[in-house]
């Protein structure tokens, strides 16, 4: 039998081994999507106790414990809904701690609970790996060490080192990318900038809100946008001149490298100047508007945006597929990204096809990294890339690595399969946490392992050749260099 986790956890073969061990591992960082906070790092918290870097903002987390039966308080605090019937052993698990009657204490008690009862999740591997590798840790989690494991990882926790910043250098993080709406001032990715902070903290440019025309609240967001733009939107061009104002601040504020669209349901549909600006006046007019209508007008919006990436060279992120706030009774409690969004089967090729060629035609498609929820289109989406490729980049349009319900063993080996099946694996900008924990930087470690695995079960059987200088460097170009090229144009 194998020791738990040990330090050659899912490398089973030598060549793999040699390839992550003298390759990957201490490879730094560039985590170009996810959702922490600037202020946060600029203001180098600290968290007091594990519940509040574990639980305070983690909808993965939130999920696993409803769905092992603990009541909303115990899940995402007190003020959320607690009108779960049933409570299971919460804090009736042996555990005496001092603290045992906090909040807080009580939210990590279920936790271990619910971990302990996690096997084959992948919140066991990235709990066992953050503990291990923050806090030195390698007993596992469970209700019998609860106490334990509580006492010691806040006692670090409250240390200067553990600080935000120090967490991030404890991994390596070189640079990352929070995501952002267009009204945001980004005064902390500045203060952060100005500072000169050793990891660069940019921001995202996600401006869903503004094509999302048929929500209730379009007629606000606008006024939201307008007022950071400086002036009032009462046109098409006059949304176009604003999302592009707020672009150019993003580049000149914050450094901005990336835009990322979350795509649901409707995709794209061809629209003339005219027709979208038809469309505007009649949903501010009041007007209840078409699926046709929307689709429409979001596809005017975003082939315009791609084009304005294209020219500044950014690159554009488009997640596909995600089913959103799908209890509308917790929406109403908790609001949305608590937990109850889950995978989409809706059918997009031709949309997808049509929106990346509404910017190709012209020659004006930005670099674009595709992500899909649903595994079903792993395939169709790895080969859409092979459409618009094209010189001077290496890989332009990439098959983005597994997302979400897809960021699990099985869904990131599946990626590189495909990847490696229908595009080049070589060229890929590898692995991004997509997270709202501090802790969370070890999952490119998982990846790390799950890649160099892959790789060397295909040496191993003798289907490429053992040329470790070349696949080395290939897994550290995986790891990060690929990733800084595209994004940045440097080499180191
Ligand atoms: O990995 C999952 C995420 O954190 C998820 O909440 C985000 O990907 C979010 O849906 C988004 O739209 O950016």
């Amino acid at each position: 039998m194998k020791e738990f986790m040990n330090e050659d956890f899912l490398l089973t073969t030598e060549t793999a081994r040699r390839l992550y061990h003298d390759y990957a591992e201490t490879m730094p960082i560039f985590d170009f999507h996810n959702h922490l906070s600037a202020q946060e790092i600029y203001e180098d918290i600290n968290f007091s106790n594990i519940t509040q870097a574990w639980l305070y903002g983690d909808h993965y987390k939130w999920r696993a414990m409803r769905t092992y039966g603990f009541p909303e308080e115990l899940v995402t605090g007190p003020k959320g809904d607690s009108r779960t019937p049933e409570t299971p052993g919460a804090n009736q698990s042996g555990c005496n701690h001092a603290d045992a009657g906090s909040m807080d204490y009580r939210r990590f008690s279920a936790w271990a609970e619910t971990i302990e009862n996690s096997i084959g999740n992948p919140l066991y591997h990235w709990t066992h790996l953050e503990l291990q590798r923050y806090f030195g840790i390698t007993e596992p989690l469970s209700s019998k060490t609860c106490d334990k494991l509580w006492e010691a990882c806040s006692e670090k926790l409250s240390r200067p080192e553990f600080s935000v910043r120090n967490l991030l250098k404890m991994q390596n993080v070189k640079a990352l990318c929070t995501t952002n709406d267009p009204c945001e001032d980004l005064e902390y990715h500045r203060k952060l900038r100005e500072e000169g902070s050793s990891v660069r903290v940019l921001p995202t440019f996600r401006p869903d809100k503004a094509y999302l025309i048929g929500k209730e609240d379009y007629p606000a967001y606008l006024a939201a946008l307008g007022k950071a733009w400086g002036y009032p939107i009462n046109s098409l061009s006059d949304l176009k001149e604003a999302l592009v104002s707020r672009l150019d601040y993003f580049i000149r504020e914050g450094g901005c490298l990336l835009s990322d669209h979350s795509l649901e349901g409707a995709l794209f549909a061809p629209s003339t100047d005219e027709e979208a600006q038809e469309i505007f006046v009649r949903r501010m007019a009041g007007a209840a508007l078409t699926a046709d209508d929307r689709r429409r007008f979001q596809g005017n919006i975003l082939t315009f945006l791609g084009k304005q990436y294209a020219a500044r060279n950014m690159a554009m992120q488009l997640h596909i597929g995600a089913l959103r706030s799908n209890s509308s009774r917790m929406l109403q409690n908790l609001g949305p990204d608590t937990g109850f969004d889950s995978v989409d089967d809706f059918c997009y090729a031709g949309e997808l096809s049509a929106l990346l060629d509404s910017m190709d035609r012209t020659d004006e498609l930005p670099k674009t990294i595709l992500y899909c929820l649903n595994q079903r289109d792993y395939e169709m989406l790895a080969s859409m890339c092979g459409n618009f490729q094209s010189a001077p980049h290496r890989g332009k349009i990439q098959f983005g690595t597994a997302w979400w319900f897809c960021d699990n063993k099985r869904g990131m080996e599946a990626q590189l399969d495909v990847l490696a099946n229908l595009s080049l694996l070589p060229v890929s900008i590898g692995m991004l946490t997509d997270s709202r924990s501090f802790l969370s930087f070890p999952r490119h470690e998982y990846y790390r392992r799950i890649l160099c695995n892959k790789i060397g079960s295909w040496v191993e059987d003798g289907e490429y050749p053992c040329h470790m200088e070349f696949l080395g460097k290939m897994v550290q170009n995986i790891c990060y260099h690929n990733a800084l090229k595209y994004l940045t144009g440097a080499d180191a």
